[in-house]
């Protein structure tokens, strides 16, 4: 069994349970630990959960929050989701005292944890933990744009016929309503996506907002999302088990903007390894510029 394989994961809901759901069928982990403020979530999800894991032979069960602390990994997925029609900032009020209450129970934390920020609004939620945490920038990661990212390679790769994994492009800055689409840099097989003749055909606005609504079409439906956070947040928590290096973006402090805000970032064992500077065009770099400042005016407010 791998180092570092032991996360624990605080908000046992249904992006909770996804995410340990997809973990377990890695088989990376030595244990998964599920924590949630109600003793019957813990349970019920424990209860469920351990019967899939005895099909993968990963231990599940329920601990407390100083036990989370103590862990390799610290996924957070505690608090309030969205409504139908309310943009994830809108949390902010509820789940920063979530996030409070959180970080305060799991104390003292490993000062080698990597923190995994998941509730929303991810972005704030990830300036937040680093501070409450004290850990070191590198070590609080949060999911970001690795999701919208994911949705828009999905889109992409029904418009040019490839499969999304060998599309290369980035959703960048706030997982929320002012997120870019870096287009300029974006590659299939090393050829620039503006080169190809379908790019020309592309309504680039109405990409733009297929991708971030998507969450919102998807909440007017079902009430909530987490098949998809689920599996993007186990693979974030398999690159960093395996040290695996691989480059995904996501929410972290970024020295040029001044905020937190998803670049792409190399991902390994001590969290955050390497952050890159995507190339933009002018118009690209405004709008990625616009974002960080719409993320300053709430960040500077906690
Ligand atoms: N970053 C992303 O891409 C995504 C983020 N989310 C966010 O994930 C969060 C969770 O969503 P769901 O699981 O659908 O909600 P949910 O309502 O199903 O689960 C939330 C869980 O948090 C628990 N909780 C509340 N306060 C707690 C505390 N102090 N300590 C421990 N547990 C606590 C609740 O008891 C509940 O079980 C939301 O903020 C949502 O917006 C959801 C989808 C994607
Ligand atoms: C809820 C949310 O943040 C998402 O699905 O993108």
């Amino acid at each position: 069994m791998v180092s570092h394989s032991r996360v624990s994961i605080v908000g046992a809901g249904a992006v909770g349970a996804s995410l340990a759901y997809a973990l377990m069928f890695k088989n990376i982990c030595s244990e998964i630990l599920i924590v949630d403020v109600s003793p019957d979530i813990v349970k019920a999800q424990v209860l469920d959960l351990a019967d899939a894991a005895s099909v993968s032979h990963t231990r599940i069960r329920g601990a407390t929050p100083e036990e989370a602390g103590q862990t390799d990994i610290i996924v957070i997925t505690a608090g309030a989701k969205q409504k139908d029609g309310e943009p994830r900032t809108k949390l902010i009020q509820r789940n920063f005292w979530v996030l409070k209450n959180v970080i305060g129970s799991m104390q003292p934390i490993r000062q080698d944890a990597v923190i995994l920020m998941v509730s929303n609004p991810v972005d704030i939620l990830t300036h937040i933990a680093r501070k409450l945490s004290g850990l070191p920038a590198n070590q609080v990661i949060g999911s970001g744009t690795y999701l919208d990212t994911t949705r828009l390679c999905v889109h992409l790769g029904e418009i040019f016929d490839v499969n999304p994994s060998s599309i290369n492009a980035y959703v960048l800055g706030e997982h929320g309503d002012s997120q870019m689409i870096a287009w300029d840099a974006a590659t299939i097989g090393g050829q620039r996506l503006t080169s190809f003749p379908e790019y020309q055909a592309i309504d680039k606005k109405a990409v733009s907002k297929i991708v971030s609504g998507k969450a919102m079409e998807i909440i007017r439906l079902k009430g909530a999302t987490f098949y998809g956070i689920g599996a993007c947040a186990a693979d974030l928590v398999h690159t960093i088990i395996l040290n695996k290096k691989v480059v995904h973006p996501v929410s972290v402090y970024v020295e040029k903007y001044g905020v937190t805000l998803s670049m792409p970032a190399k991902i390994g064992w001590e969290g955050i390894q390497h952050v890159y500077d995507v190339p933009l065009s002018k118009e690209e770099e405004e709008r990625l510029q616009s974002s960080a400042d719409a993320l300053r005016e709430i960040e500077q407010l906690y």
